[in-house]
């Protein structure tokens, strides 16, 4: 349930010391329940999470949000916009504290361009991703909740993390009143 990818925290860990890239990849701290991207604006940065968890959220104009995922070390942050240089699709908050590599999206465009490894490692977390949020959303389509309820709960409790009731209706598309009803019914 919390996306990591251990090849690219790998990688950006062994760039980020070499001599040639002198301040091109820098570190930074944030605390938990900061905002670190907003949604539809333009951030200028990318990000590669060295350690703790993030929720990617999306808000509707209607004001519900919605979690697309929870990620982890390695997962990479605002590499859409840098990417398709439009305005980010969602919003980035720490859930945990959070400690991130910091990469300008100009930056991150030269070593996707001259770095074929980082280019493959980042097109197979992109795969990855692409997989991942389409079999989310069939099992939401296809299931009824008491059946995506109990395999939600058994992976959190494999996590070392506290997650509010909020952020597991966002996180399942449904309301607190429905997650209520359910989490009752499970007992
Ligand atoms: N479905 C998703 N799974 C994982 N990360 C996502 C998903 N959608 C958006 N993101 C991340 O959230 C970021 C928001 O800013 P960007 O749109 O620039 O780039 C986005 C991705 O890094």
């Amino acid at each position: 349930m919390i996306r990591k990818n251990e090849q690219l925290l790998n990688f950006i860990m062994q760039l980020a010391e070499k001599p040639d890239v002198p301040g091109a990849i820098i570190l930074r701290k944030l605390d938990a329940g900061t905002r670190l991207i907003h949604q539809g604006e333009a951030n200028g940065n990318v990000y590669v999470i060295k350690s703790g968890v993030a929720k990617c959220l999306f808000t509707e104009e209607s004001g519900k949000e919605y979690i697309l995922a929870f990620l982890g070390e390695g997962e990479t942050l605002g590499e859409i916009e840098a990417i398709r240089k439009l305005p980010t699709i969602c919003s980035i908050e720490a859930l945990t504290p959070l400690c991130v590599y910091k990469i300008s999206n100009v930056q991150f465009l030269h070593f996707l361009e001259t770095i074929p490894e980082f280019s493959r490692i980042l097109l197979e977390l992109m795969a990855i991703r692409l997989s991942d949020i389409s079999l989310k959303g069939a099992r939401q389509q296809l299931q009824p909740i008491s059946e995506l309820l109990p395999r939600l709960l058994s992976a959190l409790e494999a996590q070392q993390i506290e997650f509010t009731k909020k952020d597991l209706s966002e996180y399942l598309g449904i309301t607190l009143r429905s997650l209520n009803r359910a989490l009752k019914e499970e007992k």
